[in-house]
């Protein structure tokens, strides 16, 4: 049977990233996803931009929005402290098991939780499930149409304290209009574009860093 793209982005892993070495485990994802074929990894130029959010926050609690293959979640979790405490939801079953494998690969698997379903089914239980009461960073990366309304449930369920900064993937392709016009118009957001390029293309793309205020 034919293998899926997400199958073969592993296998990418599998045959050119050195176990246990998070760096060559991008390195590999990019070189299959520019020379062979495109996929849906935030990518090199916007990771670099996730990479200096993530060391300035120095986060205790990151919560992620979308895991896929597990690019970002590897970049993310390689730079976190010992004692951060990384959530990362994916709602398809296939990504997910591809990610694990990836995150394994990558000598990762003990510093994140990857959960299975719905955001907006587990962004309610996360305070009892997993001991979380607020998240100093969350990475959206999900589908776009659930940025807003997942972003006003973390609200409701006082997951976001003074200061946690909401950092959104694709603002501009595919784009997530709603969610913009909230976080640049609220007054209980300060937000920043940080303009990109869309992974693995000349099109333009971006990040909203939104840093919530009470
Ligand atoms: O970074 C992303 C990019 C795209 C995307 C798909 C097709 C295009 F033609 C352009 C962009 C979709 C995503 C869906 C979820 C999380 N990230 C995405
Ligand atoms: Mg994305």
């Amino acid at each position: 049977t034919q293998s899926t793209r997400p199958q073969r982005i592993l296998s990418a892993v599998q045959k050119n990233a050195t176990r246990g070495d998070p760096r060559s485990v991008i390195r590999a994802i990019d070189q299959f996803c520019s020379q062979k074929e495109w996929a849906m990894n935030v990518g090199n130029e916007k990771g670099c931009i996730l990479d200096s959010v993530v060391s300035e926050v120095n986060p205790a609690t990151v919560l992620e929005l979308g895991t896929y293959c597990g690019y970002s979640t590897v970049r993310i979790a390689s730079l976190l402290p010992p004692y951060a405490k990384f959530i990362t939801l994916e709602f398809n079953p296939d990504f997910a098991a591809v990610a694990r494998q990836v995150i394994a690969w990558a000598g990762l698997e003990d510093k994140v939780q990857l959960v299975e379903g719905a955001s907006s089914d587990w962004i309610p239980k996360i305070k009892e499930q997993f001991g979380i009461k607020t998240f100093d960073l969350v990475f959206l990366d999900h589908w776009k149409e659930h940025y807003l309304s997942d972003t006003k449930l973390m609200e409701e369920c006082g997951l976001l304290r003074k200061g946690s900064v909401l950092l959104a993937d694709n603002v501009i392709c595919p784009g997530a209009p709603d969610y913009v016009e909230y976080v640049r118009s609220s007054p209980r957001y300060k937000s920043h574009y940080f303009r990109s390029h869309l992974e693995y293309t000349k099109a333009e793309d971006g990040l909203e860093k939104s840093v919530f205020l009470e």
